[in-house]
């Protein structure tokens, strides 16, 4: 059987199975069982498929069809202006993440600490995009870190990195003059209604704190002050709702410029805050 005819039938199974972007989710399932990047899939559709890529389509398929996302089950997401490796251990980097990066690269700096850093998305895009940079990068899970290490590793950005297994500021030394974080902010009340790719599939605790989904921000908001030097910068990723919460726990901390982002939906997806320039003028310090 040739490829594209293959790549038909397990798009109709995908349909079949009531998955949402079924024809695109094929295409990247055949792409990753032939080896080719989806780039270079047309070209490969015209071959025969073999009998150890059939295998491996189907397989691809069978977790689709059990909701896996597609980023866990080829192991690659690109973010950013790079891929990174993805695993059932880590978020799968979302493309309004971006927008964090996006706005976080507006200004040098020289050090920076992303907590929460799972695969190393946004720390890693940061320091290849800041080239004299230094970052660290902590995570409560000891599996994300692994991920965001061999993701360092193929970025050849390793010798810049330090990634610390830490709850939140605890184990951090130092001073930053950019703090970043996309924490779990789903409120707990809200997890049940998650599509399954996200509830059943993503790590819990890349996804919640539990509660009304704030616990993070608290804990992030306090401790920010000390590890920021004057002037610098706090930028949190931030869940639609949560503009207006997330800036008063930073402005009753002594943060000041509190600016609100909005993403390409016109929904608000990051907070800015400020450390003030002089010293003592902020309560955190
Ligand atoms: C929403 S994910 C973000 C991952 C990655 N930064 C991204 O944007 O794709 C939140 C991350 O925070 C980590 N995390 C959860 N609780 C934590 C804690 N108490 N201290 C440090 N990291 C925590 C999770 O393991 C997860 O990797």
């Amino acid at each position: 059987m040739r490829a594209q005819e293959a790549l038909v039938l397990g798009t109709r199974a995908l349909i079949v199975a009531g998955i949402e972007g079924a024809a695109g989710d094929a295409r990247r399932l055949m792409a990753h069982a032939l080896g080719v990047t989806p780039e270079r899939l047309t070209m490969a559709l015209g071959d025969e498929i073999g009998a150890t890529q059939q295998a491996a389509f189907d397989a691809a398929l069978a977790a689709r069809v059990a909701h896996q996302p597609v980023a866990q089950i080829t192991g690659r997401r690109r973010f950013w202006t790079h891929e990174f490796r993805v695993t059932r251990d880590t978020l799968d980097p979302r493309p309004e993440t971006e927008l964090l990066v996006a706005a976080a690269l507006e200004e040098p700096f020289a050090r920076v600490i992303d907590l929460g850093t799972g695969t190393g998305c946004i720390l890693l895009s940061l320091l290849a995009g800041m080239p004299f940079a230094t970052g660290t990068g902590t995570d409560i899970s000891a599996a994300a870190l692994a991920v965001a290490a061999e993701n360092a590793a193929a970025l050849g950005l390793s010798s810049r990195v330090r990634l610390i297994a830490s709850d939140w500021f605890a184990q951090v030394g130092g001073v930053f003059d950019l703090i970043v974080s996309n924490p779990p902010y789903i409120a707990e009340a809200e997890m049940a209604g998650l599509a399954a790719e996200v509830r059943d599939w993503e790590p819990r605790a890349a996804l919640t704190p539990g509660g009304d989904g704030l616990d993070a921000y608290r804990a992030l908001a306090r401790g920010a002050g000390a590890r920021l030097l004057p002037g610098g910068r706090v930028l949190f990723e931030i869940g639609p709702t949560q503009g207006a919460a997330v800036s008063e726990l930073l402005a009753a901390q002594g943060f000041e410029r509190i600016e609100i982002c909005r993403d390409l939906d016109g929904r608000d997806r990051v907070v800015i805050g400020r450390k003030p320039a002089e010293a003592g003028g902020c309560g955190c310090a």
